[in-house]
């Protein structure tokens, strides 16, 4: 329904019949997915902006060595700041264009993590005398909590803060190797100031972790303070993907820091050295790390989406077998196994992107009830995200790989694109928070809650369906025939069954053990998948909330309707064991809903390249020979292996040394350099 003349190419599109196949408006899907028309217009104009500036290209990502790639990627964070100072871009707009330079970098902690601390746990003088420096960057902030020895257990941190009473400040101090900060971005080479997190000590008393800001480079010439240790922790994972961050290493010896420099919004210490706590919750403390895990959900879906769309659009570009009697030969997205792998993800693309919407509004309440002094909800919102946090970002990096896979030899290549965003996106499974350990945090709030609602406690939000437990664990799945299916009640009744069967059938478990703590321990496999099921309700019920609205635009509701199912349908096939398993299935059952998601398919098959298309992501913001708009794959894979470096000289460096010694059988003579 959309030419492609709207892009701007008119040479070629080798995707133009799939285009022209597709049954639903596009452009009103773009508006959907992009979260509005407002939305929708600021990400077109940040996205042009981006793509067509030099400073931006990213061709040679992973072609160059981690010091020019680190350069480049101060060059750019620059080169942004620049952009938006000169044209006065929003906070929405800066957003974006972090998105669209897709490349991680030292802002995003500053901006996302300790200015964010700061907000949250700095008293109002405090955050005048320190935002104000942020956010000018004068003085570029990371988040330095995890130390080499300690990362999840945020409570068995090492580093100390003694306060000294004579002088009126801190002294901090690593007293162990272990007790070395390791993992900060920015802290390596960007940052001049560290949000710390280190026991404060005062009066010969250890209260626990607490957080200082501490300076650790000169704001003239960038040096290390005295005292201070401060470097890169080395190179990671992949070519390209998170090596343009500089994830650091911090040592004190025994820096002294004024006890203003204590974030003292939620406890403080007196010039006499006492130790005082507000009424607040102590856990308002991880309050940054909640921040951060929304906003990880709310772009699960924009990774997932990428990866998406250069396998559909590739699957129907490649072709394989077939092709007797004059008859092309089959695009590989007709294959059914190519379909069972890649539709699914295809439907959670959409699925993450509804309930990343969702966690945008959870937060934002949630902000403004604890502005009014309402800590109520404070349990739920750290389980939802911790928990999103961890489903969606496994399931994404799962799905970056498979679709890799999906793009046979080809997907393999860097061209693709798809190794480097592998890269970069798989430290979401371990940054802010290692994902079992988030699991393991959802189930200790399931087991709280349903202990509540023994006591007649009503429960909310997403934990209100374990009020209606004792329905939950007795009903029967009415389902007999595949149609049934598409029911959303039927849906939702069946991924709440599953999920309260899972979670009281744990809790009876712990509540009968002699030790509760050595119990959970023990159930702790149960209790995550427990956890997951809990999560995969959410999204579910996220989605079929919004297939049940109406939308604007032919057939997008309709469209809408079909991924939801197609999502509930292969999460429930895919873990139909907990279906089983928990007697609320039969096997007559979990075969209706298989046989109902391969007809799915069938309807996903002509919108599939549309979908993709939906989601609005530019050649730039691609980086994918395979994923281009145009599908013209090959041109473009051939042109970009001539670019290599390896292809500069006809004849390798080398050849004389090593090469050819072997083949004019010289290597054991006289002149053999080997
Ligand atoms: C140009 C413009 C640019 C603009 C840029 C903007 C960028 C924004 C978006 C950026 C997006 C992506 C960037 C990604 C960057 C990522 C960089 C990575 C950073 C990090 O990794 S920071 C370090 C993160 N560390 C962790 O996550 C540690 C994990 N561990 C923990 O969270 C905890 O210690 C724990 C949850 C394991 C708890 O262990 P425990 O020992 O039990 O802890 P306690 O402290 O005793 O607490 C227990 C009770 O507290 C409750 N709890 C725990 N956490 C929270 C919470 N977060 N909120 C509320 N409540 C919490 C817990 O439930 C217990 O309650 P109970 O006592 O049972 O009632
Ligand atoms: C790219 C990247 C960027 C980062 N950026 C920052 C940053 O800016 N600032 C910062 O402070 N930190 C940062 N981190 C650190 C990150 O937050 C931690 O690595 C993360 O919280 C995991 O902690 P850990 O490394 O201690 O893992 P560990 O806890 O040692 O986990 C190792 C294994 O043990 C398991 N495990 C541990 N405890 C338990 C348990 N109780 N029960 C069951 N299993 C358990 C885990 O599931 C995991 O499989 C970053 C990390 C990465 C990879």
């Amino acid at each position: 329904m959309e030419g492609i003349e709207e892009r701007g190419v008119k040479e070629v599109d080798y995707l133009a019949e799939e285009r022209a196949g597709a049954q639903f408006h596009v452009h009103s899907m773009k508006i959907f997915l992009a979260g509005g028309q407002h939305e929708y217009e600021v990400s077109t104009r940040i996205a042009n902006l981006v793509a067509n500036d030099p400073v931006f290209a990213k061709e040679d990502r992973a072609r160059i060595s981690r010091k020019e790639l680190y350069k480049n990627s101060l060059k750019k964070a620059g080169h942004a700041w620049k952009i938006i100072l000169e044209k006065g871009l929003t906070e929405e707009e800066s957003m974006r264009m972090r998105a669209f330079i897709d490349e991680p970098n030292y802002t995003d902690l500053h901006w996302g993590m300790f200015i964010t601390a700061l907000k949250g746990q700095a008293t109002e003088e405090q955050q005048h005398k320190w935002l104000r420096q942020a956010y000018k960057l004068a003085i570029i902030g990371c988040y330095a909590q995890t130390e080499l020895g300690h990362g999840s257990n945020v409570q068995g941190l090492e580093t100390t803060a003694t306060f000294d009473p004579s002088t009126d400040e801190f002294v901090l101090n690593s007293p162990t190797l272990t007790s070395t900060k390791w993992w900060p971005g920015g802290l390596g080479k960007a940052s001049t100031h560290a949000l710390v997190y280190a026991r404060l000590i005062t009066d010969s008393q250890d209260y626990g972790v607490h957080a200082f800001i501490a300076q650790i480079r000169s704001l003239d010439d960038h040096i290390p303070l005295p005292n201070v240790t401060v470097g890169d922790i080395g190179v990671k994972f992949g070519n390209g993907g998170y090596n343009s961050m500089d994830n650091g290493l911090l040592r004190f010896d025994h820096v002294r820091i004024p006890r203003e420099n204590m974030l003292m919004k939620l406890a403080r210490v007196t010039e006499q050295g006492k130790y005082e706590r507000s009424n607040k919750p102590r856990q308002l403390g991880y309050g940054a790390m909640v921040y951060i895990r929304q906003g990880i959900v709310a772009e699960a879906s924009v990774y997932l989406s990428r990866a998406v769309t250069i396998a559909v659009r590739y699957s129907a570009v490649r072709r394989q077998f077939g092709g007797k009697d004059d008859k092309a030969e089959v695009q590989v997205i007709d294959y059914r196994t190519q379909q069972h792998r890649l539709f699914p993800l295809l439907a959670t693309a959409y699925a993450y992107r509804i309930v990343g919407f969702w966690m945008k509004w959870l937060y934002a309440d949630v902000t403004e009830r604890l502005n009014n002094n309402d800590f109520s909800n404070l349990p739920e919102v750290h389980a939802c995200t911790a928990g999103l946090k961890s489903i969606t970002t496994s399931v994404t990096a799962d799905g970056i790989e498979q679709c890799r896979k999906l793009c046979g030899g080809h997907g393999y290549l860097c061209a693709s694109g798809l190794p480097e965003l592998y890269a970069a996106y798989v430290p979401a499974c371990t940054y802010e928070g290692d994902n079992t350990i988030l699991l393991l945090q959802v189930a200790r709030f399931l087991l709280k809650t349903l202990t509540q609602v023994a006591s007649g406690t009503k429960p909310v939000g997403t934990a209100a369906y374990l009020g209606n437990v004792q329905h939950l664990t007795s009903v029967n799945c009415e389902v007999s025939q595949g149609k049934d299916w598409l029911n959303p009640s039927v849906l939702l009744e069946a991924f709440e069954a599953r999920s309260a069967r899972m979670a009281v059938a744990c809790a009876m478990h712990v509540a009968e053990a002699p030790d509760s703590e050595l119990a959970f321990e023990e159930l702790s496999p149960e209790l995550v998948e427990a956890a997951r099921a809990h999560c995969q309700l959410i999204v579910v019920s996220k989605f079929i909330e919004q297939a049940q609205k109406d939308l604007p635009g032919e057939g997008v509701k309709q469209q809408l309707e079909v991924l939801c199912n197609l999502y509930a349908l292969s999460l429930l096939t895919t873990h139909s064991s907990d279906f089983l398993a928990t007697g609320y299935l039969t096997g007559t059952q979990v075969s209706h809903a298989k046989d109902q998601q391969k007809a799915l398919f069938s309807c996903v098959r002509p919108n599939a390249v549309a979908l993709v298309d939906a989601f609005d992501h530019t050649d730039h913001y691609l980086g994918s020979a395979l994923g281009r708009y145009d599908g013209d794959v090959y041109t473009h894979l051939y042109k970009g292996a001539w670019k290599d470096p390896l292809n500069e000289s006809v004849v390798t460096e080398g050849y004389h040394e090593y090469l050819r010694p072997v083949l004019t059988q010289q290597l054991w003579g006289p002149t053999s350099k080997l």
